[in-house]
């Protein structure tokens, strides 16, 4: 750290570490006062409300009460989260020309005086901390960052904004708090930028909520995490909108989750449902896509052309469906043939979905059967439908031939090659329906894949939920003596069973923001599945195309346009790339050109001096391990070992038996999967195989260079592999 220091003072980082320190301290007192209050307000809140009628609490003094220490139960519980993090609550200070001091932080607390101690990183008085520069200084002469340990300030980070207007006692600590942050050795886990997101980035997290705010920007340029601030920003400027409406968060793997699952706790959110592309519906089926198919399966699962496909499955009775239905009325049998019961079929489907159209169904075959019925048969219509109704053939045809279908069993008949060829005739080609079939025949022994799943959610939207067995519904609301339920169940939670059997309601839960990251990855069909969750919702959509898997760039643009439709749309371009050097960015950009010359390439920001080791292995097993053993010297955080699919369990299983020091610091993942991730050392197995093997080719080799913020190591096999830019 370099010390730039304005006016001679004898150690000037300790004095001013000190000032903040006490500044810090106030802070953290006050909270502790905040929360000793609340906690006593909520022990004489409960015992006024268990006490006897004399003393018993007015509703509206109860609801002041709360109102009133809302602000401290909510703090202690940011500061629980915080402290447990060890990040600092306060980690800004803005000093203004007119000698206005504003410390910026996490959460806003304030004086018995209700002034402002700090203030919430979202508020507008905060946005100059973000935005101001020399050339706009936004009348800061001074943007301060603390960092700090828990509640201790351990070291600052200064920019001077407004050298012209600085008065001349004004310390200047520092090289810049971002270069700081970002040479930082990486864990396995993301950490929010709060104390230096850069002003386009800012401007991106503070934009309005309503229609669609699309961010895009390369490799590195904090598209994800910036999508996490907005996230966080809007709960805080329309607290009431969101947190009621819900705010989901997609990404595109549970790796990928894991990995930035603590910025949003850390930035004091935790109303977010965080959800992977196989996960989204996991509102209305019992399992989620996790596996994930080959290449060109998962192409065909994706397309748009599988929808005909499965609505042709939904109308296809099922194989072993009784042929005729006969009853016998007053001596006489009725009898309704297979054309007939098809035609019945076909007219209840298209005024119903599958699953809601039983009793529907039920009525237009006693029609059928009225109209048929000799003239031998001498009743009532109604006593006519009171005797076929109660008829034990009636009633067990009605269960075989209109029967509930689940999506996964629906899904499930696909793997028959001869039915999946036929539904998928002017749809699929020959070999996509082969790949279809061949791709859903380990849906029970496996479960589905990630593709699986927006197929399931479709066809749940198609069929429509699967009504619970009558005995679920009759059962009482009430806890009796011999109830099965051993915890305490509801009204409302029972209520809530009968409303998932109501065939009219919508199925899928819906949110009132949806955020969707890796967005370029998204098929048609996941496009779908996503709509239903904001049918009226506004959109974050976070991607760069130039990273995408999916082959057909085209059709998934005409669905997120058809998502969009007429809604108004902010485009941002994030434009720094903040994560890998620029001895790293330049070889992987040269990579991309060659093969998509229209990817969108930032500016690297910092330079290590180190070029990537560009290796060939004579032993690649032996090569894997000796790389990754060196990579753990060079770097003090994550190394990640980026594979071809078919290399990664060897490549884990060689590496777990090295038995390396440091081998927690180890990542194995393939190229799809490190969608997102960044590692401090990275080595990439074999590209040329990563380049054939991954759906995006060359773009998901891209993906594999770029993860790395210090060292980049490739190796091939036996010779320089084709993948190699030319002169490298
Ligand atoms: N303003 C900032 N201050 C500090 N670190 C930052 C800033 N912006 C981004 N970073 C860091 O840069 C890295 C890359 O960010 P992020 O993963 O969000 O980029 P991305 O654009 O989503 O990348 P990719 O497209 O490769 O998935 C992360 O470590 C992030 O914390």
């Amino acid at each position: 750290m370099t010390l730039l220091v304005t006016e001679a003072r004898p150690d000037p980082l300790a004095s001013e570490i000190a000032v903040e320190q006490a500044h810090v301290d106030l802070v953290y007192a006050r909270l502790g006062e905040a929360t000793r209050s609340a906690q006593q307000v909520a022990t004489a809140g409960r015992s006024l409300h268990s006490s006897d009628r004399e003393s018993y609490v007015r509703e509206e003094d109860g609801t002041r009460l709360y109102e009133r220490d809302v602000f401290a139960f909510q703090s202690a519980k940011r500061l629980a989260v915080l402290d447990a993090e060890h990040e600092g609550l306060v980690f800004g200070r803005l000093d203004r020309t007119d000698g206005e001091v504003r410390y910026v932080g996490r959460i806003g607390v304030r004086d018995e005086d209700y002034e402002p101690l700090v203030i919430d990183w979202r508020a507008p008085a905060a946005e100059p901390f973000y935005r101001a520069t020399p050339t706009q200084p936004m009348q800061v002469v001074r943007r301060r960052v603390l960092r700090c340990q828990g509640p201790t300030v351990v070291g600052i980070e200064d920019d001077l904004l407004d050298s012209e207007n600085a008065d001349g006692g004004l310390v200047v600590i520092g090289e810049g708090a971002l270069m700081a942050a970002l040479s930082r050795a990486r864990g396995h886990q993301m950490r929010d930028i709060v104390a230096t997101i850069q002003a386009e980035q800012d401007e991106a997290i503070r934009a309005p909520y309503q229609g669609f705010t699309l961010i895009s920007g390369g490799p590195g340029t904090g598209k994800t995490v910036v999508g996490l601030h907005r996230a966080a920003y809007l709960l805080y400027s329309n607290r009431r909108r969101f947190e009621s409406g819900g705010v989901l968060v997609v990404g595109p793997s549970r790796v990928f989750l894991n990995y930035i699952e603590r910025v949003l706790p850390s930035l004091g959110e935790e109303s977010v449902t965080l959800r992977s592309m196989g996960s989204v519906p996991s509102d209305v089926l019992a399992v989620t896509g996790e596996r994930v198919d080959d290449a060109p399966t998962a192409a065909v699962k994706g397309s748009l052309r599988m929808l005909p496909v499965l609505k042709r499955l939904v109308l296809e009775p099922l194989a072993d469906q009784p042929l005729e239905l006969r009853v016998v009325v007053q001596g006489q049998v009725l009898v309704l043939r297979s054309g007939q019961l098809a035609g019945i079929r076909r007219d209840v489907l298209s005024h119903h979905k599958l699953n809601a159209g039983r009793e529907a169904a039920e009525k237009a075959l006693l029609n059928a059967l009225w109209r048929s019925r000799p003239r031998e048969v001498d009743m009532e219509r109604d006593e006519f439908d009171d005797v076929v109704t109660s008829l034990a053939s009636f009633t067990t045809f009605g269960h075989a031939w209109w029967p509930s279908v689940s999506a996964t069993s629906a899904l499930r008949r696909l793997s028959d090659p001869a039915l999946a060829a036929r539904l998928s005739e002017g749809s699929l080609e020959r070999a996509e329906a082969e790949l279809l079939s061949a791709g859903t025949a380990d849906l029970d022994r496996l479960g589905p894949t990630v593709a699986d799943a927006a197929l399931l959610d479709e066809l749940v939207h198609l069929l429509g939920p699967v009504p619970a067995p009558p005995e679920e519904n009759e059962t009482s609301l009430f806890l009796d003596a011999d109830s099965e339920y051993a915890e305490i169940v509801t009204t409302a939670d029972r209520l809530s069973v009968q409303r998932e059997v109501d065939p009219f309601d919508l199925p899928h839960r819906t949110y009132a923001h949806v955020l969707i990251d890796e967005a370029q990855d998204v098929t048609p069909m996941q496009w779908r599945m996503l709509r239903r969750r904001g049918a009226s919702a506004s959109w974050t959509i976070v991607g760069d195309g130039a990273q995408s898997s999916w082959p057909d760039a085209a059709e998934a643009d005409r669905a997120l346009r058809e998502i969009i439709g007429t809604a108004p749309v902010r485009r941002f371009r994030m434009s720094t790339n903040y994560r890998s050097p620029a001895e790293v960015f330049d070889l992987a950009s040269r990579v991309v050109v060659e093969a998509y010359p229209e990817a969108d390439l930032p500016t690297a920001v910092r330079s290590t001096g180190v070029e990537p080791l560009l290796a060939v292995a004579q032993d690649l097993r032996r090569d894997v391990v000796e790389q990754v053993r060196a990579l753990l010297g060079q770097v003090d955080g994550t190394v990640g070992v980026v594979c071809p699919p078919s290399r990664r369990d060897t490549v884990l299983a060689d590496l777990e038996g090295a038995a390396l020091d440091g081998a927690d610091r180890i990542a194995v993942v393939t190229s799809l999967e490190s969608k997102g991730l960044e590692y401090d050392g990275v080595l990439v197995v074999t590209p040329d195989d990563v380049v054939a093997e991954s759906p995006g080719g060359v773009r998901s080799l891209y993906v594999s260079l770029t993860r790395p913020t210090q060292r980049l190591v490739t190796l091939d096999e036996g010779r320089p592999g084709r993948w190699r830019p030319a002169g490298a």
